[in-house]
């Protein structure tokens, strides 16, 4: 016992050093002042209100802040490199200088690395990479089926077997899928007009292309994964595994219960797809195209079932919610501001009178539609989905800024110094606002940015889509931006045909902080994602 007292010291005394060593080199970084030692509070997960309440680190409070919105005020106060307090006496970088985002994504190499932690999911049988990028949230829960984050070699050849199926020409052919699913939409909502000439509808929050639940309400994948990002949560991460593990509550039993069907769920569909290909009837879906793909890779390189039961866990987890959330944040602005409505309405409707029907639209057509090109744009940068996304760095290492940083002393700092182990966390959300890249008015909605030449400042692009960092960047850059991004527009190509949105002036959207940014009624957090726009039948000219 003992011995184990004594463990337990050195090792805390170590961690204190480590801290209090991390904390010298970032001395004079520039920052918010001291809040609370043991919540960190008014980090980027806090709410920003200087009620007692909220200082003494309120979990609710928490739940309820607005996403992104601490990363816009100091990026703003303290430029685009600054520090914060973390849980724990931590010390933590919020970066979203142009320069910094690229090194730290990009040229460092693996330098820096997605945040491990030492927990493991307990009992899971799923112990291989998962690679959405919360997934430090995701472990500190320790709910969940994923367990390390893999890096290096590991995760080059994860991404070379994951690519070919997310293609441009592979993606392109999912677009009839995408049509019929929007259309699929579109007629539930009409039998909402059925006998009415305004119906409210609750934009849905997520798609469902593999469990069904346009049609199947109380399908049980679709029914658990529904605000799983939600319940997830970001709040510092060892508080967070502090309260699950010691105390039971809704959201842990929630995430258990959503571990429990997504292993179960991902199973099948392993076992069904090899199945399925094993007597050469491999379907054309997304998740046979992986399965496939992986067959035919040396066999040194092939990934084994539990990685490809991660992969699959990582794309329904990926894709589930972000593009789902996107097209509910553009239908919102597109309520909110109706002249951007009929505009696209106008372009979308002349470019299908040239064509037969919706199911002659190509990809390479879409593309051509500039003003739908520019709202897809402005949504994702405006309200990126993943707005920010953590990083640690593996070695000590010297961060360099395109835009210098004034110290606590006046002084300029060109560059940031870090010693390994420093957490870093990259605001996608703060550097999608930055005026020298978007322009003086990139604090407001306005497609027309992406129309006007010269307004967008496209050098040192940094992202995987445009120069939005929305999508990351580098190594681990999203690998389905180009099925979000064709998803999306083949969405908006089927409603804003169809029908024209609207919104209460009585109602009030709410960022919600989570994995994913949700949309929220103010007044009415604790529901979750929710998003009641007015629809009616648009009418035939605008
Ligand atoms: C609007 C929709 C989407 C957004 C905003 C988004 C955003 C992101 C971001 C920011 C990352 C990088 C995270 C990091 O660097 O820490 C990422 C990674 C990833 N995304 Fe997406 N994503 C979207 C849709 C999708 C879809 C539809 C798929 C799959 C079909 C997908 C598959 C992936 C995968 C596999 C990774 C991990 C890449 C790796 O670690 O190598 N994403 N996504």
């Amino acid at each position: 016992m003992q011995s184990l007292f004594a463990l337990a010291f050195t090792l805390l005394g170590y961690a204190l050093y480590r801290i209090q060593k991390r904390r010298r080199v970032l001395e004079h970084v520039p920052g918010p002042g001291s809040q609370h030692w043991l919540l960190g509070e008014r980090s980027p997960f806090a709410r920003p209100s200087t009620t007692l309440k909220s200082r003494t680190g309120n979990f609710p409070d928490l739940l309820r802040s607005p996403a992104a919105e601490m990363e816009f005020e100091w990026t703003r106060q303290y430029g685009g490199a600054l520090k914060f307090n973390g849980a724990f006496g931590e010390q933590l970088l919020l970066i979203s200088d142009p320069a910094a985002a690229q090194y730290i994504l990009q040229t460092s190499g693996y330098g820096f690395i997605r945040p491990r932690t030492g927990k493991r999911s307990r009992g899971s049988s799923l112990d291989a990479g998962f690679s959405l990028s919360k997934v430090s949230w995701l472990f500190c829960e320790d709910q969940l089926v994923i367990i390390r984050v893999i890096a290096g070699e590991d995760h080059k050849r994860h991404r070379r077997i994951m690519a070919p199926g997310l293609s441009s020409v592979e993606i392109n052919s999912f677009l009839p899928v995408f049509s019929a699913k929007a259309a699929r939409m579109a007629d539930k909502w009409a039998e909402l007009l059925y006998d009415k000439e305004v119906a409210v509808c609750d934009i849905p929050t997520r798609f469902d292309y593999k469990f069904d639940a346009l049609d199947d309400a109380t399908n049980e994948m679709a029914n658990v994964y529904h605000n799983l990002l939600y319940a997830i949560g970001r709040l510092p991460d060892r508080v967070v595994q502090l309260w699950n593990d010691s105390v039971p509550n809704k959201r842990r039993a929630h995430t258990k219960r959503c571990r429990n069907v997504g292993e179960r769920v991902a199973r099948q569909l392993v076992h069904d797809k090899l199945a399925a290909l094993s007597v050469d009837k491999g379907g054309n879906d997304i998740m046979s195209r992986l399965v496939k793909s992986n067959m035919f890779v040396d066999a040194k390189d092939r990934l084994d079932v539990h990685e490809l039961l991660a992969e699959l866990l990582t794309m329904i987890l990926s894709g589930h919610e972000t593009t789902a959330n996107t097209l509910s944040w553009t239908l919102l602005e597109l309520s909110l501001h109706q002249d951007v409505q009929t505009h696209l309405r106008s372009e979308i409707r002349a470019f299908l009178s040239t064509l037969q029907g919706h199911d002659k639209v190509s990809a390479s057509a879409l593309d051509t539609l500039p003003y739908l090109n520019a709202v897809v744009k402005e949504t994702l940068r405006f309200h990126a989905p993943v707005y920010n996304t953590a990083r640690t760095a593996a070695r000590d290492d010297v961060i360099p800024l395109r835009t210098p940083i004034v110290n606590h002393c006046g002084e300029s700092m060109h560059e940031v110094p870090v010693q390994r182990g420093q957490r870093v966390i990259i605001s996608i959300a703060a550097y999608n606002r930055d005026t020298e890249i978007f322009g003086p008015d990139a604090d407001e909605y306005n497609p027309e940015r992406w129309l006007r030449s010269g307004h967008v400042n496209k050098q040192g692009s940094i992202g995987m889509y445009s120069n939005l960092l929305t999508f990351g960047g580098g190594h681990r850059g999203c690998l389905g931006w180009r099925f979000a991004v064709l998803e999306l527009s083949a969405f908006l190509l089927e409603l804003i045909d169809r029908f024209e949105f609207n919104m209460s002036p009585d109602i009030r959207i709410h960022r919600g902080a989570a994995a994913v940014m949700l949309p929220m009624v103010e007044g009415e957090l604790d529901k979750g994602a929710q998003l009641p726009l007015s629809i009616r039948y648009a009418a035939s000219t605008d």
